[in-house]
């Protein structure tokens, strides 16, 4: 169904390295600091989350990587070749490798779904039978049969930021670069954008790279985050542990605005209980990855008979390498039991918090 050379395995390709790289923009107000002394490697079939607020550095960041920006300090290096070394025909060649989506779509609205797919293939010089048959492919793989010959305008903003992303791919790029490209977009919208994100990666093996302001796009496709602010990396990992353990207090922010939305809603719950049922103790557990599926809540009950159990509410969400929920409990039952099914819980190290103890 798909060409061969857009399901060639990409692996061992789209390796970036930041080393050291300072940005200043030299403006009439004076010298602005971009980006300071960042350091990062993105390994090749990775997807890579930049999230930072406006004015923390991301366009510039991702600017660098096909040479819109040079680095003031420091050096950018795809697969060892170190960018801004590029001459300019050479940069030319490097920049075919690289695809980008952006918040605003960025189409020829002038011409069709298919024709504008087509236009990077016109640029690179392949000839019209082979860009009609890759643009073919691509409608398929984006998941827009059917649309080939309708206008950007008649599209909802979700097939158009599928066109973006059969453009991006034409070239048979080895990275992807998405500048924002799910910020325009309603939430449903901007989970199906992500879905194919995810699903081209997979397929394509392709070594992705996005920008944005919004923790759950994060959360949703990405194995590595790094967080910017003032230009420089504050926190950076695996999105999992990032989410389990953020340490700086922006990376807090971003995480518990997304982690859990309901948590404000649960804290009334809370609340209410705690005036309505001052009995007992009240615990928050908080699971990650496969412990979401053990079954302790069950096994504490067996182990501690005289303990009542209430389950105030709960929610589970899930990241690319694993779940993380949390599980609000109220207990009563004899001092002892108690405390034995709190022990009992952190012992199958589940975090545990008591939130309210006994009277
Ligand atoms: N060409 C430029 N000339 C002068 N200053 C610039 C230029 N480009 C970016 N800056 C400044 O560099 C800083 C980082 O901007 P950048 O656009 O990279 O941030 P951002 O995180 O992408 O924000 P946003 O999401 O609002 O675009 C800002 O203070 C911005 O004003």
């Amino acid at each position: 169904m798909f060409g061969r050379k857009l399901f060639v395995c990409k692996g061992g390709l789209g390796l970036i390295e930041f080393k050291d790289v300072s940005k200043t923009f030299e403006t009439k107000e004076g010298t602005v600091h971009a980006i300071k002394d960042v350091n990062l490697k993105i390994e090749n079939g990775k997807i890579y989350g930049i999230i930072g607020y406006s004015g923390a550095g991301k366009t510039t960041l991702i600017r660098m990587l096909n040479g819109l920006e040079k680095p003031t300090t420091g050096s950018v290096d795809i697969n060892g070749v170190e960018i801004n070394r590029l001459d300019a025909k050479n940069l030319r060649v490097q920049r075919h490798k690289i695809g980008m989506i952006f918040q605003h779509f960025n189409l020829l609205w002038s011409r069709t779904v298919i024709e504008n797919i087509m236009f990077p293939l016109e640029i690179a010089g392949v000839d019209r039978t082979q860009r009609q048959k890759k643009a073919q492919e691509l409608i398929e793989l984006v998941g827009l049969s059917g649309k080939e010959d309708m206008y950007p305008a008649s599209l909802s903003g979700g097939q158009k930021q599928r066109v973006g992303v059969a453009r991006a791919l034409a070239n048979d790029p080895e990275i992807l670069l998405s500048d924002e490209a799910t910020s325009a977009l309603d939430p449903e919208t901007t989970d199906e954008v992500l879905d194919l994100l995810l699903d081209i990666k997979k397929r394509l093996n392709i070594t992705i790279v996005l920008i944005t302001h919004e923790m759950h796009v994060i959360r949703k496709i990405c194995d590595n985050v790094a967080v910017l602010d003032g230009g420089k990396i504050i926190e950076e990992g695996e999105v999992l542990n990032v989410f389990k353990n953020p340490q700086q207090p922006l990376t807090k922010r971003f995480v518990s605005a997304e982690a859990d939305p309901s948590r404000q809603e649960t804290e009334v719950v809370l609340d209410e209980l705690v005036t309505k049922y001052p009995d007992g103790r009240i615990i928050r557990l908080t699971f990650h990855g496969d412990q979401a599926k053990l079954p302790i809540v069950s096994e504490m009950v067996h182990e501690f008979p005289e303990v009542s159990l209430n389950i105030i509410a709960g929610n589970i969400k899930q990241t690319r390498e694993g779940s993380i929920g949390t599980l609000y409990l109220q207990i009563t039952g004899p001092t002892e039991q108690l405390d034995g099914s709190v022990e009992f819980l952190k012992n199958l190290r589940v975090e545990t918090e008591v939130i309210k103890d006994e009277q």
